[in-house]
């Protein structure tokens, strides 16, 4: 199954596909982790995205969309019914919907189920804004929500936490706008193709997850 995340900054995209992979039968594939890791790995590719990433802008179609299907065609075991790959990230423009629908024919395969995380201006900015990430093993925290045991200090691994620099509050703000001017138009594109469904992503981690796998079910 081929499910999107869809979601504005901080709505909690990643947090669900965390708890998705540890429960269910799941694979993510998430364009802003991977361009985090080819910023720090300074791969051609991490050099391209880096100025727009630092800005909270997108990093152009072209570039995105040819990643996306390099990752999803090294996938195994997508054509089994089972395995949900969940689109975290992607798509963010009209462009990006539009190219994942024509691959997707072309692979046999197609988009099962968007699900779209409704969450207000100020929670937005609270997520974002007090995220604290490992840039080690990529865990997540919050300072306030969820925060790590010894402050600062990533449970799993050690390591000192990081701000994203693109969590700060003046990027978040142009974040927010971008998806307002780009993204947000993909509600209406899966509402008219019948497969959004609408979860309240200001609820807990545990009650979203829970309204994840009735929203699958319906799907099914
Ligand atoms: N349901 C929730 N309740 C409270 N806090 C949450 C919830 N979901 C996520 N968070 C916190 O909000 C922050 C943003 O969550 P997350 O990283 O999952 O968002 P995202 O949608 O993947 O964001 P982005 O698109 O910017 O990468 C994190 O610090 C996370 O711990
Ligand atoms: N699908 C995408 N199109 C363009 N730019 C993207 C896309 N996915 C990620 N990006 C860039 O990465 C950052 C961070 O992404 P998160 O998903 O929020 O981690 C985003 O602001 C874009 O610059």
């Amino acid at each position: 199954m081929n499910i999107i995340l869809l979601g504005p900054p901080g709505a909690g995209k990643g947090t669900l596909s965390k708890k998705i992979i540890e429960n269910l039968n799941a694979v993510q594939i998430s364009t802003g982790d991977i361009f985090r890791y080819n910023i720090k790995n300074e791969t051609p590719l991490g050099l391209k995205a880096k100025g727009y990433m630092d800005k909270g802008d997108l990093v152009p179609d072209e570039v995105t969309i040819d990643l996306l299907w390099d990752y999803f065609d090294k996938l195994e075991n997508k054509e089994e019914g089972e395995l949900i790959v969940l689109f975290d990230g992607f798509p963010r423009t009209l462009n990006q919907a539009k190219s994942l629908d024509d691959g997707m024919d072309q692979r046999n395969q197609k988009i099962d189920g968007v699900i779209y995380f409704d969450v207000d201006y100020d929670t937005l900015i609270k997520r974002t804004t007090g995220r604290r990430v490992c840039p080690n093993c990529g865990a997540t925290y919050h300072v306030e929500n969820h925060p790590p045991k010894v402050e600062g200090i990533c449970d799993n691994c050690g390591t000192e936490l990081i701000q994203r620099k693109d969590d700060k509050l003046e990027t978040v703000k142009n974040r927010i706008d971008v998806y307002n001017e780009q993204t947000s138009v993909l509600i209406d594109y899966y509402t008219q193709k019948g497969i959004l469904k609408s979860i309240d992503g200001t609820k807990s981690v545990d009650e979203i997850f829970d309204e994840f796998n009735n929203k699958l079910g319906e799907l099914n």
